[in-house]
Parts: C-alpha cells; sequence; structure tokens
C-alpha cells in the first residue's frame, strides 16, 4: 500500500523508442523521487500527530464507559461536570492537532505539485523540437492534469485512512480490554472488509485503464476540435466533426456511468455492511450483557470504538479510485520526464559567432524513415542573404531546421563558425541564430509585451525601430490603443499579414548573427515584400540571412541559392545560373529586384 503512497519507489521505466536526435538523459528523471522525498518530512510528522489523535480519539469511548458505569449508576453530578470539562478540553487539543495534520498533508501535497509541475514544464520547454512536434498538446495538457492526481494520493482523504490505521490497534486494545466478547466479531468483521477492500481495488484497477485510455483519446480529439474551431467553421464541416466527437463522447461516458456505477456500489454495500456488524457488536455485546460478561457502559464504549476500529478500513476502499489514477498519473509522469531532453546550457560566455554555416556530411531522416538530406555539405556566409528553394515536400524547412539547431543531424555536422551545434542547447543558440518560421504562434496580451518576451531589456527606442525595419511601425500607429493593443490568442485581433510583421520586428529585436526565415513574404502585399527585400538586403550587410522561399524575387536577390532536390541532395549557384533553370526566369540586379523590377515583373509581362 506505501508503495502507492510513495512513487519514489517506482522502477524506472525504460525511455521511448524512436528517439534519434542527439539529446542527452533528463536532468528531471529524478524530480518524481525528489519531490517525494520533500514531501516525506510532512507525511513523518503527520504521521507522529496521528498518534495522540489515536489516543485522544479513544477519549469519547471511555467517557461513555464512565458515564454509564460511574455517573449513572452511582448518581455523581459533579463528577459528570468534571468529566464533560476535561472531554470538551481534549477535544479543543484534538481538533488542534487535526488541523495540524491536515496542514502537513498540505504542505507534503504541495511539495509534489510544486516540484513536479515545474520539472515537467522545464522537461516540456527543453525537448528537441522534433519530440514536441510528436507529442499532441492534448497529451501535454493530460500530464499538467496527472500532478494534482498524483499529488491526492498523499494529501486526500486516502492518506487520513491511512494515517489512521494506528487507531485501528488502539481501538482493538482498548476493545480487548472493555469488551473481549466483541472482540472476535470485530476482528472478523475487519477482515472482511480489509478482504473486500483489496479485492474491489483490482476490480477498480483494471476497468479504470480503459476508462481512461478512451477518457484521453477524447481529450485528444476535444483539443484538437477547439484548436481547429475557426478552420471547421471555414471549411463549413462543422457538423460531420461534432458528430464523431459526440459518438465517442457518449462511448466514454457510457464507459465511465458504469464504472462509476460500480464504485457507487462499493461504496453503498460498505455503508450497509457497517451497519450490518453494528447490529452483529450490538447482538453479541447484548448476549454477553445477559450472561454477566460486560457491562452496558462498556457495549456503549466498543459501539463507538468499533467505528474507530472499522472508518478508516472502509475509507480505504471508498478511495481505492483515487488511488489507482494516482498510480497512473505518477507512473505516466514518471515515464515522460526520464525522456531525453536538450543539452543543459553551457552557462559559459563564448565569443558572439560571426555567422558562418556549414554543413559537414549531414544526413538527415524522420522518425518514420523519411530521408530529407543524405551526406550534404555546404557553407554559407558570414554575412549576406542566401536562398534556399525547392519544390513542395523537398526538405527547405527541415534543412532550415537543421542550421537552426532545431534538429540535430542523424549523421555528420552543422557548425556555427568553429562551433558544432550539437553541443548547445536551442536557449544557447538563440541569441546568436534567430528564425522565423512558416507557421507563426502569436502570445495573447498587449503588442508590446509580446514583443517584450524576446528582449526585456530592449528599450522603447529599439522595440520602435524593430518595428519599423519589420514594417509593422505603420499599422500598430493606426490601432486605437497602438503598441498597449492586446491581441487574442495566436494573434487574433491583427491579419495574417501584420502577423508576419510582428514576428519580424520580434526577430530583429533579438538582433541574432543568423536569421534564418521560412517564407517571409507569404501573406505580404507587393509594397510590403519590396520593403522587407530592401530590409533584407540591408541587414545581410552585417548579418548572414537565409531565406527559404517561393518567391522568384526573394530568391533573385540572393548572393547564393541553395536548390533542395528532394532526393537528398542540395543544388548550389548563384542567381544567375540556377534562376533560369529553376524559375525560367533571367535574373536581375539586386536592386531592381529588390524595388519591383526583377523577374516577377518580367514573368508578368
Ligand atoms: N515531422 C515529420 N515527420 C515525418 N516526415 C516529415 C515531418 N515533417 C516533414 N516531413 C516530410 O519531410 C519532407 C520535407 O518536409 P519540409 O517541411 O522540409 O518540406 P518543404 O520543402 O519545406 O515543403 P514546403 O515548400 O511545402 O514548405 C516532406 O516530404 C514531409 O512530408
Amino acid at each position: 500500500m506505501l508503495k502507492y503512497l510513495m512513487p519514489s519507489r517506482l522502477q524506472p521505466l525504460s525511455p521511448p523508442e524512436g528517439k534519434h536526435h542527439a539529446s542527452t538523459t533528463s536532468p528531471y528523471a529524478a524530480a518524481i523521487a525528489d519531490a517525494c522525498t520533500g514531501a516525506w518530512q510532512h507525511v513523518r510528522a503527520a504521521a507522529w500527530l496521528s498518534v495522540p489523535i489515536g489516543l485522544l480519539g479513544l477519549l469519547p469511548s471511555i467517557f461513555v464507559l464512565q458515564v454509564y458505569n460511574r455517573v449513572i449508576a452511582r448518581g455523581g453530578n459533579s463528577t459528570l461536570i468534571a468529566m464533560v470539562a476535561g472531554v470538551l478540553c481534549f477535544l479543543c487539543i484534538e481538533w488542534w492537532l487535526r488541523r495540524k495534520r491536515a496542514k502537513a498533508l498540505r504542505e507534503a501535497g504541495a511539495e509534489i505539485d510544486y516540484r513536479v509541475s515545474r520539472a515537467l514544464m522545464a522537461s516540456m520547454l527543453q525537448r528537441p523540437l522534433q519530440d514536441l512536434e510528436q507529442r499532441p498538446t492534448s497529451q501535454w495538457l493530460q500530464l499538467f492534469r496527472d500532478v494534482p492526481a498524483m499529488r491526492s494520493s498523499i494529501s486526500g482523504g486516502l492518506a487520513s485512512a491511512l494515517m489512521d490505521l494506528p487507531m485501528v490497534i488502539l481501538a482493538l486494545i482498548v476493545i480487548g480490554i472493555v469488551a473481549l466478547p466483541v472482540l472476535p466479531v470485530i476482528l472478523v468483521a475487519m477482515v472482511i472488509l480489509g478482504v473486500l477492500a483489496w479485492w474491489w481495488a483490482d476490480e477498480v484497477r483494471s476497468g479504470r485503464v480503459e476508462e481512461l485510455a478512451q477518457a484521453r483519446s477524447l481529450d485528444r480529439q476535444t483539443t484538437e476540435v477547439c484548436n481547429a474551431r475557426a478552420t471547421l467553421k471555414l471549411l463549413g464541416h462543422d457538423e460531420a466533426v461534432r458528430q464523431t466527437w459526440q459518438n465517442d463522447y457518449d462511448t466514454w461516458l457510457s464507459e465511465s456511468f458504469s464504472k462509476n456505477g460500480e464504485l457507487e456500489n462499493t461504496r453503498e454495500a460498505n455503508t450497509i455492511l457497517l451497519s450490518f456488524f453494528t447490529i452483529a457488536v450490538i447482538t453479541v455485546g447484548a448476549v454477553a450483557i445477559n450472561s454477566q460478561w460486560m457491562s452496558i457502559g462498556s457495549l456503549m464504549a466498543v459501539n463507538l470504538l468499533a467505528s474507530k476500529a472499522l472508518g478508516p478500513i472502509a475509507q480505504l476502499a471508498g478511495n481505492w479510485r483515487s488511488l489507482a489514477r494516482a498510480n497512473e498519473a505518477t507512473q505516466r509522469l514518471q515515464a515522460v520526464l526520464q525522456e531525453p531532453v536538450e543539452p543543459a546550457s553551457q552557462n559559459l560566455s563564448l565569443p558572439r559567432p560571426k555567422g558562418h554555416m556549414q554543413l559537414k556530411q549531414a544526413s538527415f531522416q524522420y522518425a518514420n524513415g523519411h530521408h530529407t538530406l543524405d551526406a550534404v555539405s555546404l557553407s554559407m556566409g558570414p554575412g549576406g542573404l542566401h536562398a534556399i528553394v525547392g519544390r513542395n515536400g523537398a526538405g527547405k524547412s527541415t534543412l532550415g531546421k537543421l542550421l537552426a539547431g532545431l534538429y540535430a543531424p542523424t549523421d555528420g555536422h552543422v557548425f556555427i563558425d568553429e562551433y558544432d551545434l550539437a553541443q548547445f542547447s536551442r536557449g544557447d543558440i538563440g541569441e546568436w541564430i534567430g528564425c522565423l518560421g512558416q507557421q507563426i504562434y502569436w502570445f495573447s496580451g498587449p503588442i508590446i509585451d509580446s514583443l517584450r518576451m524576446v528582449n526585456g531589456q530592449a528599450s522603447d527606442a529599439q522595440v520602435v525601430a524593430a518595428c519599423q525595419v519589420a514594417g509593422a511601425h505603420q499599422f500598430i500607429s493606426r490601432l486605437p490603443q497602438g503598441y498597449q493593443t492586446v491581441l487574442g490568442e495566436g494573434g487574433t485581433g491583427v491579419s495574417a499579414g501584420e502577423l508576419r510583421k510582428l514576428a519580424l520586428a520580434q526577430l530583429f529585436l533579438r538582433n541574432p548573427t543568423v536569421l534564418i526565415l521560412d517564407e517571409p513574404s507569404s501573406d505580404l502585399d507587393f509594397e510590403s515584400e519590396t520593403t522587407l527585400l530592401h530590409t533584407l538586403h540591408k541587414i545581410a550587410q552585417k548579418h548572414t540571412v537565409i531565406v527559404i522561399t517561393h518567391s522568384v524575387r526573394v530568391a533573385s536577390i540572393a548572393q547564393r541559392i541553395y536548390h533542395v532536390c528532394g532526393d537528398g541532395q542540395i543544388e548550389q549557384g548563384t542567381a544567375t545560373e540556377l534562376l533560369p533553370k529553376l524559375f525560367g526566369v533571367a535574373p536581375a540586379t539586386e536592386h531592381a529586384s529588390a524595388a519591383g523590377h526583377g523577374p516577377a515583373q518580367q514573368e508578368a509581362a
């Protein structure tokens, strides 16, 4: 039983298969054990408090015994008053001790909550990107909900019931002293309740596994529908999705309904059994009184003591459900916390690199076996504008993620100057290599707060300058609340193009040495694209700018083009060499293209 209360005793589980990124073992693997060690001192304090609580719990029955045997028999009212005063005094002490014990258990729970949830959040954010892409949001939400479930095994009713178990022994001793004839009845009742509790535990556990699997799958589906709510509206597809969700929900509900029914039956059966045993105790007691083996006072006292002896055992049976849930939650959390994370931060100030990016015999393969790059070597920068082009699905974004240190190559190396990226966490290189993804997520809240998230030290002038360079300042200034405008989840409140400009401003605000931009001009109007080309051209004089693009305008101003062929190879060349072949247009001069007189216009003509 203690095994469930102390999850630190769980055996380490083997890490999940299919990971092939260069990551270290998790520093959070021992988080649950540490949390339990931290909680253990509070649990121990609560256990010590249970001893006087158990002793004081005997007082009402001793009081009843004395009232029947001494006060009523001898009519001593002054004795009664003194006894009542004494019992009230002890009740106050018991109340104080119980409050202290409840607080100690609450603190134990808080310790678990605090340490495990922090470790879980840190472990999630320190995952390699590939891991994050593989596990859906709903699974993470489920894990965060598992933390309070795990805590409940230490701070819930179950823990109190376990703490009250010493009281059972004390109650049995007193029953043996004052009413020996009814002791066997109580012992039989304890055995029956204990066996039933154990049997129900297995029933509950086996049923819960299936019910929980269904609940998790439903959770995943609900999160997905919530995320896609606006898209479903656009597609006019909501009815079909609602129907599927409703069917799955109904299946889960009926399963959960029947499992809850079984549990309710267990609880009700417990209540009836307790009443039955009370009647059995009184019957045997009455026979014993008639045979003058014990007094009426002893029977009344035993009646109270029986509930103290049987109560915790009955309570244990009623709490198996939360115990089963806590046990599963702990195992799931333990498994996730010991999965590998990115290498820890170097905690070392290295000289800022110049931005010379190199791939040396780098290959990349997704977990499903899909090969995107095959022993590729290339060099970009330092400085200059470099375009990565290729058909859809060729592997451009994959190459961008490798260069950004977001994916680790399956073979070979990625370097920035002389540093192999494998040694750094993404947090370490975030200041050197900035990325703008294809899909942008914007945190809700005032625009200024989200901009400052990436660089808390930035002055107002720097924020405004970054927004001006990104072309965001004009539209922000036109908003009634300006930089204080509150945007919704994901950036609702501005257009897709405006959101891209905000994300660009965020990137410029970090001022990284290398900027990797995946489709930066998608969603931008012609004028904004022209401004962006001018900006990139200017930034590329001091930074290495790598742009993944389908735009011939962007590609034509690049100093070098990297064509991801889709067969694992990369073809390189200047715009003059590759543009005619790839886009069927002649290259233009950088400034003509940036000003809107490049190949795109020739194409249109
Ligand atoms: N997480 C993933 N797991 C498995 N395969 C993936 C994953 N992400 C991408 N792929 C596959 O890898 C290939 C390259 O994907 P990538 O996103 O790099 O293409 P891309 O050239 O950027 O395409 P696009 O121009 O459409 O953005 C594609 O065939 C894609 O299906």
